[in-house]
């Protein structure tokens, strides 16, 4: 179980750009670490998230020079979660980490388009989702869940690791889609799950599983803002408590938050 540790930065833009930066420079060191027997990495591998402050870190990284430093070539990026909704809603955060960072390294020539693994999208219509009871719903989130574990058996084999994760929390303690008051928390044996009913819109959402996102080398919060005050006091005060969820974050190397003073107020 890694110890967490805290890092307050004094504002919530200072929390995002100072986790585009130890990204790119976390990405960039991981890529010249030498391994046994002295080669490279062949890859790493990160987990994307979405909300207010992950998003706005990979628009910080968008105009950092170190970005064009990096071989992306060897960089595969895979999400924490997805909000289930057509691929081309503005909700999707795999879309919004593409309009922030990726569509441009992809145009460049940089990022291949291979290495996005994103999480399958909605492909029904409005008239189907509106028919759909939660039976049909759930089986149809269970088998875009599969699709995401299949694919990260077959690139990462049977225990897939993240070298780094970088997540947000909500003011509800969530992470990834992992919500109080949901079973999806304390699910041990999958990889991915789907949500439904989720208390945050979209309803609909795909999430790794607290033991898969576990095994993550280096997971990072990015937690800003008053409204996380609680949450963060809660989270820090237990372990594994599905009240608040991101008590059950944890990684193998290190696992830190970088905050504000303002959510680090009750700590
Ligand atoms: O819906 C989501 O919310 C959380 C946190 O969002 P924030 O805007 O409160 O920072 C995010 O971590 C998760 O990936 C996302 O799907």
């Amino acid at each position: 179980m890694a110890q967490r540790t805290l890092v307050v930065y004094p504002t919530k833009d200072a929390v995002a750009q100072a986790g585009a930066q130890r990204l790119l420079l976390a990405i960039a060191d991981m890529l010249d670490e030498r391994l046994d027997g002295g080669k490279t990495r062949n890859r790493i591998d990160v987990a994307l998230t979405g909300g207010s402050d992950t998003i706005k870190a990979l628009e910080y990284m968008a105009s950092n020079p170190l970005t064009n430093t990096i071989d992306w070539t060897r960089v595969h990026l895979w999400w924490a979660d997805e909000r289930f909704v057509a691929a081309d809603d503005d909700d999707r955060n795999a879309l919004q980490a593409r309009r922030m960072l990726l569509d441009r390294l992809v145009a460049e020539g940089r990022l291949p388009e291979s290495n996005i693994h994103e999480m399958a999208a909605d492909t029904r219509n409005a008239a189907d989702i509106a028919a759909a009871d939660d039976t049909t719903t759930d089986a149809l989130l269970d088998e875009a869940a599969r699709a995401y574990e299949r694919e990260l058996v077959r690139e990462l084999g049977v225990v897939p690791v993240m070298d780094i994760a970088v997540m947000g929390m909500g003011p509800d303690g969530h992470y990834a889609s992992l919500f109080p008051g949901h079973a999806e928390v304390s699910v041990t044996d999958r990889l991915v799950v789907g949500v439904n009913h989720s208390p945050k819109m979209p309803p609909l959402r795909l999430s790794m599983t607290a033991p898969l996102l576990a095994q993550t080398r280096r997971m990072w919060f990015l937690t800003a803002g008053a409204g996380k005050a609680d949450a963060l006091a809660h989270v820090f005060a237990t372990r594994n408590d599905p009240a608040w969820p991101s008590s059950f974050a944890d990684a193998t190397d290190e696992l830190v938050w970088f905050t504000t003073p303002d959510a680090a107020a009750q700590l």
